[in-house]
């Protein structure tokens, strides 16, 4: 195919004229075998994702001294957090990568990232350099946290992109059930000093497996056709939608809704910067007035402002404390068999997810959060109560688990009940949270108008990681200085405020068109 320049003087391919009439993208059937293959290739991100966050659980309480020394509480803060730091840091930088690079090639970049962190975790000798693997890995599930809902957004047929959205999240709950389970069976049957390198060093495989998958995997189609590839951009679509004069009717409205709104976007940056260029600016003008667009418009700031609550709420109920920590609590309060137990946190996290994507359609985003989230405070007061009658050893650490152990043996009986009844409650509190908080947030690029999307979105992406690291590096300090019954209490009465925000700023958006959005925000709450 040759090369000819485009009205912009960019080189663009040159692309035989269709002999079909363009058809919207509406009267597809269903999803074919092609797009479940693009959509679970791109999901093992999200199952990265999961696995790298549930992992720790499991790492925490069996690296015992391989690391120099028992862990300190400042240590396993650092080593959990490290990962939310570096999600955070790396997620600004991730959207400008996947413009320039392509949303493939910042896929693959994280899976090498993953690949790297994970055996640098698995030959880690000293906590800075276990530290370092996290780190490592934080970039790669900042950037991949970013840019594969993007790429599956970008490559789903329209009628689907929900559905095929929230599988992502599935993949980052199975991720963790995954990570839980491994952990099991390396604490049960591994050898006990090296268990957790094997746990860490595992992590490496999907990424690896990711990475030969998305080598075959085609681009974006909206990325091909802003680079000027618009040939190569239809044979991707062709594939996505499959054979057929009707499907190749609706490949060409699609490509065309494409080029009209990469041109329109593309218009609109050349008229921003001939109108800056006498005052001397160049793109850094663009990106401010894109700033400015997201501050100054009052639904855009609406937006804004939901999806940031929504993201921080997400984590600032303290539900990934027990994702990194459940081991460390259920050892410290004297379970036989710590790791086995977190599973269950993790099981009920995928079940209910699983739940979650047959509900939320139908029940609509804004009344499930209002009616989950008062079942997740609950859930949270009841295991503050449990802790309230719960002898902890005076070292919270659990350093010295055959210590626990001992005082297990001994619990007076209305203990026994006060560990039941933390356990049941912990199961209130996530099956609740994966119906509605555990997803809703991440629906947040349907708030936004398509000029501000991927800025909105990073931006709630950042609280989401912010909040995560707050929540990681916090968790232990607070159960040591505060007592686990009032760090328990303390998330339940978060979960009580946002539940109140969310009553009060965040309108029903299911069954809305995006523009039906735009203009509910532009108003006012535009809660009814
Ligand atoms: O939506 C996901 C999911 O709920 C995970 O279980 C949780 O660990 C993540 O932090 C969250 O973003």
């Amino acid at each position: 195919m040759g090369q000819q320049p485009g009205d912009d003087g960019r080189l663009s391919e040159d692309v035989d004229l269709p002999d079909v009439a363009p058809m919207p993208e509406k009267d597809l059937g269903q999803p074919g075998i092609y797009v479940w293959l693009l959509t679970f290739s791109a999901g093992i991100s999200g199952l990265l994702f999961g696995y790298d966050t549930g992992v720790i659980s499991s790492t925490l309480v069996s690296i015992n001294s391989s690391l120099g020394h028992p862990l300190t509480t400042l240590d396993k803060s650092l080593i959990t957090s490290a990962t939310a730091l570096f999600a955070l840091l790396i997620s600004p930088v991730s959207g400008v990568l996947a413009d320039s690079l392509g949303r493939k090639k910042v896929i693959i970049l994280a899976d090498s990232a993953f690949t790297f962190g994970a055996l640098l975790q698995a030959a880690s000798f000293s906590v800075p350099a276990m530290i370092a693997g996290r780190a490592v890995v934080g970039l790669a599930v900042g950037a991949g946290s970013f840019v594969t809902p993007l790429y599956i957004a970008e490559l789903s047929p329209a009628p689907f992109r929900g559905r095929l959205l929230t599988l992502n999240v599935l993949f980052i709950t199975l991720g963790q059930v995954v990570a839980y389970i491994v952990g099991w069976a390396f604490v049960q049957w591994g050898n006990q000093d090296t268990a957790w390198r094997w746990m860490v060093g595992l992590g490496a495989l999907p990424a690896v497996v990711q990475m030969v998958a998305m080598l075959v995997m085609p681009e974006s189609p909206r990325w091909l056709v802003k680079v000027g590839q618009n040939g190569g951009a239809r044979r991707v679509l062709s594939k996505v939608f499959g054979a057929g004069t009707d499907n190749q009717r609706t490949v060409e409205g699609v490509l065309k809704s494409i080029e009209t709104e990469v041109r329109e976007e593309e218009e609109a940056l050349r008229g921003r910067m001939r109108g800056r260029r006498t005052k001397g600016h160049s793109w850094v003008s663009s990106m401010k007035d894109n700033w400015g667009e997201l501050f100054r418009v009052a639904g855009n700031r609406r937006a804004l402002i939901i999806a940031c609550s929504l993201q921080g709420l997400q984590q600032l109920c303290g539900f990934n404390s027990l994702m990194y920590f459940a081991a460390t609590i259920f050892t410290i309060i004297g379970f036989e068999n710590p790791t086995l137990t977190a599973l269950s946190v993790a099981l009920t996290n995928f079940v209910m997810t699983c739940v979650a994507l047959q509900l939320i359609d139908r029940i609509g985003r804004r009344r499930i959060l209002l009616w989950s989230i008062p079942f997740m405070a609950f859930g949270l007061l009841l295991c503050s109560v449990g802790f309230y009658f719960i002898t902890l050893p005076p070292n919270l650490n659990a350093d010295n688990p055959s210590a626990t152990k001992a005082a297990f043996e001994t619990v007076p009986l209305h203990e026994r009940y006060a560990e039941l009844l933390v356990l049941i409650s912990m199961i209130i509190y996530v099956g609740t949270y994966a119906l509605g908080l555990g997803n809703v947030p991440w629906m947040q690029s349907e708030l936004f108008p398509l000029s501000v999307r991927s800025l909105g979105s990073g931006l709630s992406t950042s609280t989401n990681w912010g909040a995560n690291f707050v929540v990681g590096l916090t968790f232990l300090p607070m159960m040591e200085f505060l007592t686990p019954a009032l760090t328990f209490l303390i998330y339940s009465c978060v979960c009580v405020g946002g539940c109140l925000l969310i009553w009060w700023i965040y309108p029903e958006t299911k069954g809305l068109s995006l523009e039906e959005v735009g203009a509910l925000l532009a108003e006012g709450w535009g809660v009814r």
